[in-house]
């Protein structure tokens, strides 16, 4: 698939299953969330890669106790199970503001590192979805993840081979309904 290509018809999938990237994959997909655009080159984001059945047990403990500790119910336990188990690959994308450019910046370029992620998966044929629901605000998760006062998870990327094929047409957006041509 040729880059204009992937840009434009990109979707999301929540219907995953194994195999997730091997080892190369993710090294690339990595390397394309560290080319992202990067006022001062701060490097304002950490990644947790999730993958090893330790590490998925552990992601679905913590989604788990964040269910139980925070009293949300057994609707939201029962969403723990099913986020813990969504995908044979989660990488966290935490926003990790430094010292020298504005906070919002720096957050911005976390996200694009989010979203060079789910297009470098993509490009090698792996689908994948961007969530954060209550999760992301989540002590437990914030704990596990070692997260400074500072720092943000702004998005758990999951990944995998698409389970069904995905049904989702390319948007084909009438770009003309938000943009002014001076
Ligand atoms: C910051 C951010 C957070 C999101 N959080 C969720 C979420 O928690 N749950 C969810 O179902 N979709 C979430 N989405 C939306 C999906 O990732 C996806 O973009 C959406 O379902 C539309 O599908 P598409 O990417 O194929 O257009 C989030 C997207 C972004 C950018």
């Amino acid at each position: 698939m040729d880059t204009l290509e992937l840009l434009t018809t990109r979707r999301s999938n929540k219907s995953l299953r194994a195999p997730a990237p091997d080892e190369l994959q993710l090294d690339s997909i990595l390397q394309a969330a560290s080319q992202v655009p990067d006022h001062g080159n701060l490097t304002p984001w950490r990644f947790i890669v999730i993958q090893s059945e330790a590490g998925k047990q552990r992601f679905q403990a913590a989604l788990r106790e964040t269910a139980i500790t925070l009293n949300m119910g057994e609707k939201t336990l029962a969403k723990a199970e099913r986020v813990g188990n969504f995908a044979p690959l989660t990488i966290a994308v935490i926003a990790s503001p430094k010292e020298g450019k504005p906070e919002w910046e720096q957050h911005m370029s976390a996200a694009c590192a989010a979203y060079a992620i789910q297009l470098a998966a993509q490009a090698q044929g792996f689908d994948n979805v961007w969530i954060t629901g209550l999760w992301v605000n989540s002590p437990v998760l914030q704990r596990e993840f070692e997260c400074g006062e500072q720092e943000k998870i702004i998005g758990l990327i999951m990944i995998g081979t698409a389970d069904k094929p995905n049904p989702a047409e390319p948007k084909n957006t009438d770009v003309e309904a938000f943009t002014t041509h001076w």
